[in-house]
């Protein structure tokens, strides 16, 4: 028998099976298809970006590793993002930061502009991929203190401001450009290493900083802001100033769409639960789904519970048209490229089981308050044949099936990744 032939029988059995439960395999495939997920370009490269001084990560942020082969310009991103998408079945948007403008020279961030993202805008165009952005409130001199937005010179929290209403400006362009909202996330790293004698004072100034970006109103058919709580980073383990409470608040209170980075909570935690109690109250989420390991956020996205749980949530909630998928990880001990495809397999792989759940018989069942039948099934259901129905999928998508990806990823390797030297070029 041929793979292909493997691959069919093994999906129709598959099918049957689903379809004993009440489960439409079409129907979930098709929903599947649907789904973009916002892919971060800063996996590929460090999150060192290209405006010249790249490698001095900081502010907050770290990764470790030294695996070699990092991009160093944005068309060996763009190289290595093309390869990534072409393993990943589906059509998928493109998260960028402003740190990865094409800048020519030093452009600081308060000066940033829609032409240093022409090159990014044209190249999504061009092959239907929608733009996602960030501002970067990091790696900067300006950000050396550890605050930014919350700081108590008033020059710096200018500074930053104007960095916001710069990557507003900049995310409309790009949404008006691609006839679909881009989602503009605004994580600061404001936060005290040692205890704050003053909680209230930095949030409070965060407050009227976020305010002033986005004091004009932007069409929202072109840009979404959203706001990423943290409970403690690097050097802001006592007190970070975004806290989900105040970004909680922040969001309700102006209507903005909030993030939750699935690293960003206390280890016992998990965003799978708040899923639903923010979206009574927030009209948009952001996921950033993400993989922490004690005090690190931003490990590559496994098959684990958390995951079945964050895209069980999505799908039994209904809420697939009100949540943005992103990821975010950065992981520099491995394969770049191979991170990105196991991070967003992974995710889609466990959309896809999640689409493949019972979900009206189960909540049925919870309705009849028959919860040893909803156990059961719930069990049950973790040996169903996903990876048949997986193997399909990623077929009928014209990607690579099972492990075959990750050849694909040498073969680059040798002929690209691993030619590459580990310092930065000019571009
Ligand atoms: C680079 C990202 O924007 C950053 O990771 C942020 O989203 C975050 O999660 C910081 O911990
Ligand atoms: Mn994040």
């Amino acid at each position: 028998m041929s793979d292909a032939t493997k691959v069919a029988a093994a999906f129709e059995l598959a099918s049957e099976q689903y379809q004993a439960l009440g489960v439409d395999v079409q129907a979930a495939l098709q929903r599947l298809a649907e789904i973009s997920i916002s892919v971060h370009c800063w996996q590929g490269d460090d999150v060192a970006g290209f405006e010249g001084d790249a490698g001095s990560l900081g502010d907050g942020l770290a990764v470790t590793g030294n695996y070699p082969g990092r991009a160093r310009t944005a068309d060996e991103l763009r190289g290595d993002l093309e390869l990534a998408y072409s393993l990943i079945p589906g059509k998928h948007r493109l998260n960028l930061h402003a740190i990865y403008g094409e800048f020519n020279g030093p452009v600081d961030r308060d000066e940033i502009d829609v032409e240093h993202f022409q090159g990014w805008i044209d190249w999504t165009g061009d092959r239907g991929i929608k733009l996602d952005f960030n501002p970067s409130y990091f790696s900067h001199p300006k950000a050396s203190d550890g605050f930014t937005l919350a700081h108590r010179d008033a020059g710096i929290r200018q500074f930053w401001i104007d960095h916001g209403i710069a990557c507003r400006k900049i995310a409309a362009a790009m949404g008006a450009a691609q006839s679909n909202a881009c989602v503009n996330n605004f994580w600061v790293p404001d936060g005290f290493k040692d205890t704050p004698a003053s909680r209230k004072a930095p949030r409070e100034r965060l407050a009227a900083s976020l305010d002033a970006i986005f004091a004009e109103d932007l069409p929202r058919d072109q840009t979404l802001d959203a706001v990423e709580c943290k409970l403690f980073g690097i050097g802001s383990e006592s007190y970070v100033v975004g806290s989900h409470e105040f970004y909680m608040g922040y969001a309700i209170s102006r209507d903005k769409v909030l993030c939750l980075d699935a690293g960003h909570f206390h280890p016992t935690e998990v965003i799978s639960d708040k899923i639903s109690s923010a979206l009574m109250y927030v009209p948009e989420l952001l996921l950033h789904v993400s993989r922490g390991v004690r005090w690190d956020s931003d490990h590559v996205v496994t098959y684990n519970d958390e995951l079945q749980a964050i895209m069980q949530e999505i799908v039994r909630g209904d809420y697939l048209s009100r949540v943005h998928i992103g990821l975010d990880f950065f992981d520099a001990s491995i394969n770049r490229v191979a991170a990105w495809a196991i991070g967003t397999r992974n995710a889609l792989k466990a959309l896809l089981a999640a689409l493949l759940e019972p979900t009206e018989t189960l909540q049925q069942l919870e309705r009849d308050g028959d919860l040893t039948a909803r156990l059961a099934l719930m069990e049950e259901q973790k040996t169903m044949p996903l990876g048949a129905v997986w193997d399909h999928y990623c077929e009928s998508m014209g990607v690579p099936v099972g492990a075959e990806w990750l050849e694909k990823v040498r073969q680059y390797e040798t002929a690209v990744t691993s030619r590459r030297s580990q310092e930065s070029v000019a571009g």
